[in-house]
């Protein structure tokens, strides 16, 4: 089969308990999206430890100027076409814009995304009272959960735009009690975006579960980006914290396999990819 992963050396499946260890032994999370069976073939050949179906898709893939459109049903069809290229890597699914609308929503969203698609963690994003709910109906019937904060893009219209959160001293102060909020809620891993280096530093020892980073400094236990940006083929402006890594190299394999060698030593992210 073409996207057949069975002749690739083993590798030890990545495991919700295995990326606590990790963070406990100082090994970095390597994480990229994947919205297609191809792609995630080639994460799974270069190791990369998570992989995200994100609702960033109803940008890259669909060329909607946010992810607000994407629906729960498009991130089911594009999750099982992701899951059937992978074997050892770990699959995170995004919950569409409003599919934490009632935790009865969020636990249809949980069941359909891990029974039909084939995930095996949720993301979440913001840590508002309902979203705190989701989390922990969620993580009771055992559907491990990934927060997001900082700039959480499906409020971009509250926001204002793609803005940097926690700038201000009282903003940092509350992504650090929302990240104590969520992880008290039973998330299991926290994605961490567009905040200042510094504050990704204090989210990252303040929890005990994993902080992958995008745009949050190099602290972090894990790095997260788009697939697309890490090869230089966004459209218009890409965010600063990404990187090309296709750029003198040949291939997406090699590009990929870049990405993680720099995540795991720290070279990823250098200071100009960051916020202060
Ligand atoms: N291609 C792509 N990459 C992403 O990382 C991404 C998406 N799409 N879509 C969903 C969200 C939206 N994201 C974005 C998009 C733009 C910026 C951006 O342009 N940020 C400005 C900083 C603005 C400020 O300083 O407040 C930048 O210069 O990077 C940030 C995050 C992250 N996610
Ligand atoms: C940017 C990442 C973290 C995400 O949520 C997405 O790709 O949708
Ligand atoms: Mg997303």
């Amino acid at each position: 089969m073409y996207v057949d992963n069975a002749s690739a050396p083993a590798r030890k499946p990545v495991t919700v308990p295995g990326l606590r260890a990790m963070k406990a032994e100082g090994r970095r999370i390597v994480m990229l999206t994947a919205y297609d069976a191809s792609f995630a073939a080639q994460l799974e050949a270069a190791g990369v430890d998570v992989a995200l179906v994100g609702d960033s898709l109803g940008m890259v893939v669909q060329g909607h100027r946010s992810t607000l459109p994407v629906t729960l049903d498009q991130m089911v069809y594009h999750t099982a076409a992701v899951a059937r290229g992978l074997s050892a890597t770990l699959l995170v699914a995004d919950l569409p814009f409003m599919a934490d609308r009632g935790v009865s929503h969020a636990l249809e969203a949980g069941a359909r995304l891990l029974g039909e698609g084939g995930a095996a963690m949720v993301k979440i994003e913001g840590a508002a009272a309902h979203v705190l709910q989701a989390i922990e109906a969620l993580a009771a019937r055992a559907v491990p959960v990934c927060a997001h904060l900082g700039l959480t893009p499906q409020s971009v219209h509250k926001f204002g735009g793609f803005r940097i959160q926690g700038r201000a001293q009282d903003a940092a102060d509350r992504v650090v009690e929302q990240a104590l909020a969520v992880q008290a809620a039973g998330a299991d891993l926290l994605v961490l975006e567009g905040v200042p280096t510094a504050l990704g530093e204090r989210v990252t020892r303040a929890v005990e579960i994993p902080v992958v980073g995008i745009g949050a400094g190099p602290h972090c236990d894990g790095q997260v980006l788009v697939c697309y940006d890490m090869l230089g083929i966004t459209p218009g402006k890409r965010p600063k914290f990404s990187k090309d890594f296709l750029a003198g190299r040949g291939s997406v394999a090699a590009a990929i396999a870049a990405y993680a060698d720099e995540v795991r030593s720290g070279a990823f992210p250098a200071p100009e990819h960051g916020f202060n």
